[in-house]
Formats: C-alpha cells, sequence, structure tokens
C-alpha cells in the first residue's frame, strides 16, 4: 500500500475514534445533567415529610369545586421519585424507565373543567366540576419494589380486556420496577378461592392483546367483603387494579371503606368496562367501539336477507340492557336501519302508529324492512306488559327476550293483515362483546391501564379512570356511582338523552322511523 492510503487510513480512524469520543463525551454530560437534576429534586422532594405536594394543593382545592378521589399518605413515610422522569431521551433500550421529561408531569393544581362535559344530577350539581388529570406524578408514595399488586376483571365480557390486563403488567413491570404482579381468577370469588391467584409476568400476557374475553376469566355474583378483605390483608396486596361495570365499581367504594376501617395503605383503581357505553362523567367506555364495529356484520345480514325476499325482514337483538347506545350507534353507522328500539324510547306495538303496522306498511311499499331492537327494549313498550323473569347471581334483572317477541310479533301481525313475510332473526349478542378490541380500542385500554398504574402511585384510591373530553382523569368512585346522565337514569347510570343529545335525531333522521306512540300529541 503507498504512504498515502496509509495517510487515508489513519486520518478515517482518527476521525472515527474522535466521533465516538464526541458522542460518548455527549452522552456522559447528558447522564451527569440528569444525575444532577435528579439528585436536586431527590434533595427537594426528601424535604418534605409525610404528604406530596399534589395532596396538600388538592386538600385545599377542594373548595374551589375539585372532586379528588381519596388519597393515603405514602405508607413508608417519605415520596419517592417516579423511576419515568428522565430526559425525554430514552436511556436504555431494556427498561421502559426513566425517559419522560419533566414537562410531561402533572403540574400540582393542573385540573380539568369538566362543567359542560357531562351532566350531573341538577340537584347536586354546584358549578362547575374540577377533575384530577391521570397524567403520571414525578412524586410517588411507594417504593415500587415494594408494591404488590393484583388484578381482578368482573361482570359480563368486553372487547378490550385483555389489552387492560397486558398494559397494567407492562406498565408496572418495565415503567416502574414493580415485579409482585398477581391475576385473580374468576372476579371477584378469586380474592378467597384457593388456587385462584396466580403471579403475572410480562412473558405471560405478551400476546393477549390480540385475544377477545379475559385470560383472568371473569365472573358474576361472588361478592364477599369480609373474605375479600382479609385476602388482601394476608396476601400484602397494596395496589388493587379492578376492571369492571357499575356493580364492580359499586364494589370497589365497600371496598375502599374496608380498608380505610383496617387502617391499611392499600391503593385501589376501578377502569370501567362496559360494551353498554352507560358509566356517566366518561367520554366512552373501551370495547364500544369495537362492539359497534361488530354489530355492523350482523346487520349488514339482516339487510342482505331482507332484500333477497319478496316481504323480507331482517332483525337484530343487540346488547344494551338499560341504556340503548349500542343499538343506536351501531343503526346510525349501518344507515340500512328502518327501525331501532330502546329502553330509553317509549313504543307501542300495535295501533295504527304501532311498530307492527309501521312495518306492514312500509313492506307494502318497499317490500322489505331491517329492525334493530336493544335487548332492554321491553321496558319501554307502552302497550304490553313485558315481566323480565328475574334476576342474575349480581342482582341484575334477566331481560325479558324482546327480540323474540318482536320475531313472533311482526310475522303473527303480517300474517293477520294479509301478507306473508319472511322474517330472519339474528341474535349477535355474544358475538359482538367476544371479539378483540380494535385499534381505537386497544388505545384508549392502553391510556385507561397507564393512568391507573400512575394514580395508584400518585397515592389516590377509590378512583376509576376515565377520559373526559379527551383528557384521561382520576375519578372518584363515589361520584361516579352517584351521578345520573340522561332522563330516568339510575345513580351511576348513562341513558340514551332522546331530548337534549342529538344522536337520537339523529338516528330518527337516518331511519326515518316515527314515535311509536298512537296518541300523538299535538304541538302548539
Ligand atoms: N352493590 C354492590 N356492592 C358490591 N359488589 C357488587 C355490587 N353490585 C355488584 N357487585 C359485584 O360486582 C361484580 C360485578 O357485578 P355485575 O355482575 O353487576 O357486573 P358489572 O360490574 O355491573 O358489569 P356489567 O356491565 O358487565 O354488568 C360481581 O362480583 C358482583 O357481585
Ligand atoms: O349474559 P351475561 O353475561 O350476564 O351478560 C349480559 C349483559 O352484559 C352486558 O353486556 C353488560 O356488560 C349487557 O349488555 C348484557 O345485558
Amino acid at each position: 500500500m503507498d504512504k498515502d492510503k496509509w495517510n487515508q487510513i489513519l486520518l478515517l480512524g482518527a476521525a472515527t475514534l474522535g466521533f465516538i469520543g464526541l458522542l460518548h463525551y455527549r452522552k456522559s454530560q447528558n447522564a451527569r445533567k440528569a444525575i444532577r437534576r435528579t439528585t436536586s429534586q431527590v434533595r427537594q422532594i426528601e424535604k418534605l415529610e409525610k404528604i406530596l405536594n399534589e395532596q396538600k394543593a388538592i386538600e385545599h382545592d377542594i373548595q374551589r369545586g375539585v372532586r379528588a378521589p381519596k388519597m393515603l399518605p405514602p405508607p413508608e413515610g417519605k415520596v419517592f421519585l417516579n423511576p419515568l422522569l428522565g430526559t425525554g431521551v430514552k436511556q436504555d433500550i431494556n427498561s421502559g424507565r426513566a425517559f419522560l421529561p419533566e414537562s410531561v408531569f402533572n403540574k400540582v393544581g393542573g385540573y380539568l373543567v369538566a362543567d359542560n362535559v357531562f351532566s350531573i344530577d341538577p340537584a347536586s350539581a354546584g358549578g362547575s366540576i374540577l377533575l384530577v388529570k391521570g397524567s403520571p406524578r414525578m412524586e410517588i408514595v411507594m417504593n415500587p419494589k415494594n408494591v404488590k399488586a393484583a388484578i381482578v376483571t368482573c361482570g359480563g365480557l368486553c372487547p378490550g380486556l385483555n389489552v387492560v390486563i397486558r398494559e397494567i403488567v407492562m406498565s408496572l413491570h418495565f415503567n416502574y420496577d414493580t415485579t409482585e404482579i398477581y391475576g385473580i381468577w374468576n372476579g371477584y370469588s378469586g380474592f378467597y378461592t384457593e388456587g385462584f391467584i396466580k403471579k403475572l409476568t410480562p412473558h405471560d400476557v405478551v400476546d393477549i392483546h390480540t385475544l377477545g374475553g379475559t385470560i383472568l376469566k371473569t365472573s358474576r355474583g361472588g361478592w364477599n367483603l369480609e373474605k375479600i378483605a382479609d385476602c388482601i390483608e394476608e396476601r400484602g396486596f397494596n395496589q388493587i387494579y379492578v376492571i369492571g361495570g357499575d356493580g364492580t365499581h359499586r364494589g370497589i367504594n365497600a371496598l375502599v371503606e374496608e380498608m380505610e376501617r383496617r387502617n391499611l395503605p392499600v391503593f385501589i383503581a376501578g377502569i370501567p368496562k362496559t360494551i353498554d357505553n352507560d358509566i356517566p362523567i366518561i367520554d366512552k367506555s373501551f370495547g364500544f367501539d369495537t362492539s359497534v364495529e361488530e354489530a355492523q356484520r350482523a346487520i349488514d345480514s339482516a339487510n342482505i336477507e331482507a332484500n333477497s325476499a319478496e316481504y323480507g325482514v331482517g332483525l337484530v337483538k343487540l346488547m344494551g340492557r338499560n341504556s340503548g347506545f349500542i343499538a343506536m350507534q351501531a343503526s346510525i353507522a349501518n344507515r340500512n336501519v328502518n327501525v331501532c328500539l330502546i329502553p330509553e324510547s317509549e313504543y307501542e306495538l300495535s295501533g295504527p302508529n304501532g311498530v307492527y303496522n309501521y312495518i306492514l306498511e312500509r313492506l307494502k311499499v318497499k317490500k322489505h324492512a331491517v329492525v334493530v331492537v336493544a335487548e332492554g327494549a321491553a321496558v319501554s313498550c307502552k302497550d304490553e306488559k313485558l315481566v323480565m323473569p328475574g334476576t342474575d347471581a349480581s342482582g341484575n334483572p334477566i331481560l325479558y327476550d324482546i327480540g323474540k317477541h318482536l320475531r313472533d310479533g311482526i310475522v303473527k301481525y303480517c300474517k293477520e293483515h294479509g301478507m306473508n313475510i319472511t322474517l330472519k332473526y339474528i341474535d349477535p349478542t355474544y358475538m359482538i362483546r367476544t371479539v378483540p378490541a380494535n385499534s381505537g380500542d386497544k388505545v384508549l385500554c392502553a391510556t385507561l391501564a397507564q393512568a391507573a398504574v400512575h394514580g395508584t402511585f400518585a397515592g389516590f384510591t377509590g378512583f376509576s379512570v376515565g377520559c373526559v373530553a379527551g383528557t384521561p382523569c382520576f375519578i372518584p368512585i363515589d361520584l361516579m356511582i352517584s351521578t345520573r346522565e340522561g332522563k330516568n337514569s339510575l345513580p351511576g347510570q348513562r341513558r340514551v338523552d332522546l331530548e337534549g343529545n342529538y344522536m337520537w335525531w339523529r338516528l330518527m333522521a337516518s331511519t326515518g322511523q316515527p314515535s311509536f306512540i298512537n296518541e300523538v300529541k299535538e304541538l302548539n
């Protein structure tokens, strides 16, 4: 090799070494900066006694209308720095820690104003409500190494349950460095059933987000406060994540009070779950959108059946025990639905303006009809008494089967009026809640799960997580289970608002359906 070539190689080598050295220097400078900053924050935080800055602020801001969940002082008598705090650059590819810049953490005193977002019972409405935001906190109440967490799913299935479970495990493990994570099998009763508490690792949950159902299994009934609280105390769980609907949340509330009575520092978070979308305050419950999407397949089939027969009727029954959100939303989305019946909107079956006659008249002209009914719509039938046959293990009413009632009633009415129709009845009830979550719901599930973990570490208990006006918030469970949304709703319930919410009017506009009430009031 000639001299020039050697010189070139030497120069290139020197340049490369210089570049590596520069990178190394910058990295170590950054690390030093981060350590300097972290150390000063530790010192600052060590100055605190036994209460977080946020807790102090909230105690003061409650007079301003802040509806904050209960807060517990740090069980170990000191405050810790959130392991997520970093420089905004991920330093270590093997962990999910130390990459959030300070700006991402919740500012003390930063609340979400929720007065125009949801309507609360006018009797208890006292001006605007401020909700605590669900982002991570720089100060946390526990050393993550001393956390022993339990996750449980209760009530009916809902798309996205496995995504929430996965994300709680991943967030605890990777973001907070907590490894003592347990799954409680089969709902609340798993707390006191031999062999139903099993350790969960990231490996156990890594692929479950692609599956419907819940790997932890779920159940109704089985609520036993004493036994559940004994298990928590004996096993030393100090963070509990409960995924469930309104019944489940009432359970959380009772459990929080029991922990208080026993003087146990246990942080309990709820993640609201219901495909019915009937939980108040939050924008939307996870799994709802997926169910509405899945319902399209049933309605499309009903439409094809109806259009492929002379005088064809396609009838679909969808879930919605007390609230008709799924039926309403799925009908609006589909655009081919001619009649939609929900629990909130009264109707009569017989008479000239009744449902049966409307379908008959429509068949005479259009030759086909598509009908969607919410499973709870028997309660809004005004001219027939359709009695519920009993209650389930959790005390929820077992619904009168309005789908079969309509199926038989429509065929009979048309026959009596000289028309032989072909009616196809589709009941996709369980199919729409057992599918895996769609992408939008997966994002929502992950957001809620992470928020729940941030909330327990921030020292809150007895709270539920939900997006309100798009912002994740920590909602006190007593507020959630006492708030009514929509006319004739019970505490803790959201129902379709026929008058105030334009969705029902959109439904009427897209189906073209009348009121189905025979005696129509004259307009003034
Ligand atoms: N008022 C209550 N207090 C304590 N626990 C309750 C209460 N109501 C229900 N539970 C318990 O919560 C669990 C779930 O309740 P439920 O079956 O009513 O489902 P849910 O949470 O309302 O969800 P879904 O929307 O699927 O109905 C059950 O174990 C039930 O026993
Ligand atoms: O048949 P199960 O499991 O009791 O669940 C049915 C109920 O669950 C819900 O999906 C609520 O989660 C309701 O829509 C429905 O009435």
